[in-house]
């Protein structure tokens, strides 16, 4: 057992009333998993405040507690340590608690609204290529090695970060890549880490429900880098509008990659295939299997990162061309009817016409393009008419259904979607709330040689419903649908 000062080391105390050199057993921020000898951390989150929650944490055996707000009521024997900033305190926290594990690996966060599960998941990939022992925290699942774990958040809370950090460092992991949520800044979930790099893709609209306005979204983004230290690298997209102001104040070695301005890192793409990407990065040309011109960033930040570590230019070069592409991102399998079918994780407007213009910039003659897709309840409601604008004006139908309506009325969701559509694009559009049957519409009605984008839901295999998750794939349904056409 740790005492509770190990444990505060670092943290900025206000002030303490009990004594800091008791023992406790482990670090809690809720309540409910409380038990003897623990210390409670009280949060104020979303729903809930956690000092309410106080109480009841000493009364199942919590020894110390740790507040911005003394209570009222203080229970003889229990040590209160009062603190500014509770969820960064349960960072640096649970960092101590696991002996920081984050210093003895080299740690990269990648950040930005789309493309980091997939430069977080192919440096994993080529790390490993290129004979490291490597971990991977992302939305789709964790990796220590070779062992898997599954993911609940794409950035999880700090005690869950540093015991997968400590499981790492313990199977002689020397790389690990994360994805830094705009959710994980703000609740300060990554501080206490010690970063070697941090890597921006791209900004554009998302989580306007959390943030409230675009400039605060960016700013929690920003804050990201402005916490590296002097030794690690801040590695920005500045084709993007937010790729300087990323790392105006950062101490870090300000290094850039663009497709379109002057860079330290530059790529061109030479061809894009539904086959793949022909890139010229530097002096050199290289093919990798994954397409669209989005995904040329994300192997130029791929390459940077990979070179800004320590691997070799031309070793970067062959292991890029091995890269697969990443479950539930641009998957896709031809039918037998040689209908093309793709499953794609693009949940935001600015992903979705990205995935839309590439495949009709890969489209070659008449094929009909049939998009199905839905919006997320209890998330951003602003991004539900966009969407559905997006979809109807770039396919030739679209079918809106229900994405993971969570607590809200599916149909609800879709009416909002509705209300972003053009008029003169009205008639290419469906509603079919139930996301099976909309599945097995664009399977009926697609002909030889069609394309459809089942877009949303990428690699989950649940689909939330009145709370209550029920198992889903796009791609597997998507594959029986089309089996069961066929017979
Ligand atoms: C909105 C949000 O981000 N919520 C996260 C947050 O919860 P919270 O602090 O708001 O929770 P709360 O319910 O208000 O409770 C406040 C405190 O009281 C405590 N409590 C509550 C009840 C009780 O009886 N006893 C008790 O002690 C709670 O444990 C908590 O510490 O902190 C929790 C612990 O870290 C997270 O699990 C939780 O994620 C929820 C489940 C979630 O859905 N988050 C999503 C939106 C999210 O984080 N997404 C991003 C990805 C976004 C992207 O695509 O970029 C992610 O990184 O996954
Ligand atoms: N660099 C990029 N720029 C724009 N869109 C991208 C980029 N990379 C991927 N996408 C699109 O965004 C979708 C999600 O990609 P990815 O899962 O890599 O993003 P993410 O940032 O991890 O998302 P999340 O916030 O859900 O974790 C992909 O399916 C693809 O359509
Ligand atoms: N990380 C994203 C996932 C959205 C995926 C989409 N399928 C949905 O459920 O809304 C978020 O929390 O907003
Ligand atoms: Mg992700």
């Amino acid at each position: 057992m740790s005492t509770l000062k190990d444990i505060l080391y670092k943290v900025p105390i206000d002030a303490v009333t009990g004594n800091t050199s008791v023992a406790v057993n482990v670090i809690c921020f809720d309540s409910r998993n409380v038990s003897l000898n623990d210390v409670f951390v009280a949060i104020k989150g979303t729903e809930a405040d956690g000092h309410a929650y106080i109480k009841g944490a000493i009364e199942k055996g919590a020894v110390a507690i740790i507040c911005e707000e003394m209570p009222s009521d203080i229970v003889n024997g229990v040590t209160y340590v009062q603190v500014t900033d509770t969820h960064a305190a349960l960072a640096v926290m649970a960092a101590n608690y696991y002996g920081n594990p984050s210093a003895d690996l080299r740690m990269v966060g990648i950040t930005g609204t789309n493309g980091k599960t997939t430069i977080a998941t192919l440096l994993y990939q080529l790390f490993r290529k290129a004979g490291y022992k490597v971990g991977l925290i992302s939305t789709v699942k964790i990796l220590v090695d070779k062992e898997e774990y599954k993911a609940t958040h794409t950035t999880p809370d700090p005690l869950t970060i540093n015991y997968y950090l400590d499981l790492m460092t313990r199977a002689g992991v020397e790389y690990c890549f994360m994805e830094v949520s705009s959710h994980g800044i703000a609740q300060k979930r990554t501080e206490g880490l010690q970063f070697a790099g941090g890597v921006f893709t791209n900004l554009s609209h998302d989580h306007l429900d959390y943030h409230h306005t675009f400039a605060e979204y960016r700013d929690v983004k920003k804050s990201f880098f402005d916490h590296l230290p002097k030794t690690a690298f801040a590695l920005t997209n500045i084709d993007d509008k937010n790729g300087i102001v990323m790392i105006q104040n950062t101490v870090a070695k300000k290094i850039t990659y663009a497709l379109k301005s002057y860079a330290n890192y530059r790529a061109k793409i030479l061809e894009n295939q539904f086959n793949g990407l022909l890139l010229k990065i530097g002096e050199n040309e290289v093919w990798v299997k994954l397409i669209g011109r989005f995904n040329a960033y994300n192997m130029l930040a791929i390459y940077a990162t990979a070179e800004l570590l320590g691997l070799e230019e031309l070793e970067i070069l062959r292991l890029l061309s091995e890269l697969e592409s990443v479950k539930g991102r641009f998957q896709y399998f031809i039918s037998e009817r040689k209908v093309t079918v793709i499953v794609d994780y693009s949940h935001t407007p600015d992903s979705l016409k990205n995935v839309l213009e590439t495949i009709n910039s890969i489209r070659t003659g008449n094929e009909e393009l049939i998009t199905v897709v839905g919006c997320g309840g209890d998330r951003d409601k602003t991004k539900r008419p966009v969407m559905a604008a997006i979809a109807s004006e770039l396919s030739t139908r679209a079918i809106f259904t229900s994405d993971n309506p969570r607590s809200e009325d599916p149909e609800a969701i879709i009416r909002d979607m509705e209300k972003g559509v053009e008029p003169l694009n009205f008639k290419k559009t469906l509603a079919i709330t139930d996301r099976r049957q909309a599945i097995k519409a664009a399977c009926q009605m697609a002909e030889e040689n069609d394309i459809i984008l089942i877009a949303g839901k990428g690699h989950e295999t649940y689909q939330e419903i009145k709370g209550v998750r029920k198992d889903f794939d796009d791609f597997r349904i998507a594959g029986e649908m089309m089996k069961e056409l066929h017979k």
